[in-house]
């Protein structure tokens, strides 16, 4: 050693190169000296270090605690203990200390040798190591001194750079609530009350932070807090999809069914317990075969062993609610395999509605067809009208006798009731019934003819009430009958006498109930029809000698309008007359114009035993043989005994009134006197002229 100064130099070079970190401190607490390893562990270069107190340095140290501490020492001469650095960078580390005191110009110092402690390195890096992997992050609050410790971990959770972010009056404000977070370490410090709960930060996207803290206590008192930040955002997040995937599925409008192989009910959307009616608890216990007892085994392994083959089964099926009631769904399981088990995923859609629209569809084709149908045979019936040519427009008449019938027409038209035209042959009872259709609520539907004495009786059934394919012999494709034709319309059954008495009950049926069974069919149908029924017969005597069923007549007598012969309405002979004549002068290409006064009073005289038909045909006839413009009696005027024999039905009237003017004929008009009509016929002259005026019997009459 050369001098001094060279020694000095040497012990400083020797001290850095020491194993050791060594610091030398005042009584005051004041570092003196460090060597360069104290200086490196701490994070402090040699100058800095000498403004530093130890409790800058040594956490468990602090200004008030120092006097005790260079007082053992002092008293002591040596104390070894462990004790926690903090570098200048806010980091900790735990040291085993051994101080001792020494005296150098009558002051004392102590010496500390520190070094880290290895095995609480060790534990240190395991904890942060673990913590890091779990995201967990732990701190000490010391609350005698108001320090903090804190690992690495937590201050990376909370992107702090140093512990001193994590006391309390700091750390609060790295959370939203920030008032809540506050309340409770407030709660844990003071009041020794531990918290468990999470926290979002105020970063962004924020972070979901668990904060857990707990009191340390000493005998009674709380002289620390100890806690726990676990960073469980991904968790969160996991758990929110998990949480959004079930709000989904529940809130699914199918059904969502997962089951294995053996029948067991996994899991399901919460749906089914709306949808179903059974309650949670119900379906946690309940297997695929008791939530549907139509299930069988059979056909649970059929359906499995189609799902492991394809990897889905699709198919339709009905299920059962808890009531007992089903419903129609549609099902589409997947297969799943989860460790070597088969499971099945199944989504089973509701298709009742589908199946209404389906069956409302068909309802509606069935509708359609059957309309188009009867379009078709409507069409077809009018065609064959047309061709016809006839033409009900026009009701000539107005005698006041007539008159009173068409009254009765006008009165029965707008109602529903059934009526019974009765009248001779001829005298316009299908006009009537035209008439009282065409003024009926009923007119834009047809009104269907049938007329029961044109058709053999054999076929009358087939005519009305149509039939199936099959029916009978030569039955070679379905007909639609004139109650079909006529559903919402009105049928007119002409000739309603001659309908076959075994046929009478089912009319009477479609009167009563509206409905009749179709011949060679299967179904009862059912029809809304007017009935209109005409007939020249005398049906209270056929019901006497048991040709007519009373009970039918009764329900077609409801509205009984009796159609007067032309005799007993003579005054509407020159118009109809008239109406004729130019009706078919038109049609044949003639010029007549009107009828001459002879040829009136001739028509006037006749009693027209074939009514207005006869008139008509009449008129036709002498438009063809006659020329114009004015119609001149002749040849087509019919004899008076021709009229008289072809008269099977003539009223008792009608024959007195041609016996009258058949004796009147033989006396040459003459009434009274030996050779007179009145003495002939045994009866008073006055009676005879009173006679002959009621039946229209004018004295002169000339027929050519
Ligand atoms: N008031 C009238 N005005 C004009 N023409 C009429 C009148 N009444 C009847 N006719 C005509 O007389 C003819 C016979 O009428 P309609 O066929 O209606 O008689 P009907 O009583 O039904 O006969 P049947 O009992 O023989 O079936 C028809 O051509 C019709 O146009």
């Amino acid at each position: 050693m050369s001098n001094i100064t060279d020694e000095l130099e040497l012990k400083g070079w020797l001290m850095d190169r020491l194993p050791y970190e060594m610091v030398w401190v005042r009584e005051d607490s004041q570092i003196i000296y460090a060597n360069a390893r104290f200086c490196k562990g701490v994070g402090y270069s040699l100058k800095e270090c000498m403004k530093l107190k130890v409790s800058d340095i040594n956490v468990t140290v602090t200004p008030e605690s120092w006097k005790n501490h260079w007082e053992e020492v002092m008293t002591k001469g040596a104390v070894q203990f462990r004790a926690v650095h903090k570098t200048k960078k806010g980091k900790f580390y735990e040291v085993e200390v051994h101080v001792q005191k020494f005296s150098y110009n009558g002051n004392s110092y102590i010496c500390g040798t520190t070094n880290e402690f290895s095995e609480s390195s060790f534990y240190k890096n395991l904890i942060d190591n673990t913590h890091s992997i779990a995201n967990v992050g732990g701190w000490e609050l010391n609350l005698h001194d108001g320090s903090i410790l804190a690992t690495n971990c937590a201050l990376d959770i909370l992107n702090a750079e140093n512990s001193e972010e994590l006391t309390p009056p700091k750390v609060i404000y790295k959370f939203k609530d920030s008032g809540r977070f506050k309340f409770l370490l407030g709660e844990v410090i003071r009041k020794g009350i531990a918290f468990d709960e999470l926290f979002e930060t105020k970063d962004s996207p924020p972070r979901y932070i668990r904060a857990v803290a707990k009191p340390i206590l000493k005998g009674d008192k709380i002289y620390k807090v100890l806690g726990v930040y676990q960073d469980v955002t991904e968790i969160k997040h996991k758990e929110n999809d998990v949480t959004l995937y079930k709000t989904i599925i529940d809130n699914a409008q199918d059904l969502i069914y997962v089951y294995n192989d053996k029948g067991d009910l996994l899991h399901y959307s919460e749906s089914l317990i709306e949808k179903l009616g059974f309650s949670k608890k119900e379906l946690n216990k309940m297997s695929m075969f008791d939530l549907d007892t139509s299930v069988t085994r059979e056909f649970y392994n059929s359906h499995f062993e189609e799902l492991r083959e394809k990897g889905l089964h699709r198919f339709e099926w009905l299920i059962s609610r808890k009531d007992g009631t089903k419903f129609p769904v549609d099902i589409t399981a997947s297969h799943l395999k989860y460790y070597d088990e088969d499971y099945s995923c199944a989504v089973v859609r509701d298709i009742t509605a589908k199946k209404m629209r389906d069956l409302k569809l068909y309802e509606a084709l069935e509708e359609i067809k059957f309309l188009k149908e009867r379009l078709e045979n409507e069409n077809e019936y009018l065609q064959e009208e047309i061709s016809n040519k006839i033409n009900f427009n026009n009701i000539i008449g107005q005698s006041q006798a007539y008159k009173s019938v068409l009254i009765q027409v006008d009165q029965v038209a707008p109602t529903e009731a059934t009526v019974l035209i009765t009248g001779e042959s001829g005298t316009g009872k299908e006009l009537l019934a035209r008439a009282i259709h065409n003024s009926s609520g009923r007119k834009n539907r047809p009104l269907i003819k049938l007329n029961c004495a044109t058709l053999p009786k054999d076929l009358i059934e087939s005519e009305l009430f149509g039939h199936k394919k099959g029916a009978f012999t030569g039955a070679i494709a379905n007909k639609a009958g004139k109650f079909t034709l006529a559903d919402g319309g009105t049928i007119f059954l002409d000739e309603i006498g001659e309908l076959p008495i075994e046929l009478q009950p089912k009319l009477l049926r479609v009167l009563q109930e509206g409905e009749y069974d179709e011949l060679g069919g299967t179904k009862t149908i059912k029809i809304d029809v007017r009935i209109i029924a005409a007939t020249n017969r005398d049906l209270k005597e056929m019901i006497r000698e048991g040709q007519f069923r009373e009970d039918l007549y009764y329900r077609l007598n409801v509205f009984p309008i009796h159609n007067i012969p032309l005799r007993a309405r003579k005054d509407d002979i020159p118009l109809l007359a008239q109406f004729f004549l130019e009706k078919y002068s038109a049609k044949a290409g003639k010029t007549f114009k009107r009828l001459s006064k002879d040829t009136i009073d001739a028509l006037m005289h006749y009693n027209f035993p074939g009514n207005i038909r006869e008139l008509e045909n009449m008129i036709e006839r002498a438009v063809i043989v006659e020329n114009g413009p004015t119609l001149k009696p002749g040849n087509w005027i019919p004899e008076k005994d021709i009229v008289a024999a072809s008269n099977d039905f003539k009223s008792f009237e009608a024959n007195q009134r041609d016996y009258i003017i058949e004796v009147l004929d033989h006396t040459n008009w003459r009434v009274s006197g030996p050779n007179g009509a009145a003495k002939i016929l045994k009866m008073k002259d006055k009676t005879l002229f009173a006679k002959m005026k009621r039946l229209g019997i004018e004295k002169k009459i000339s027929l050519k």
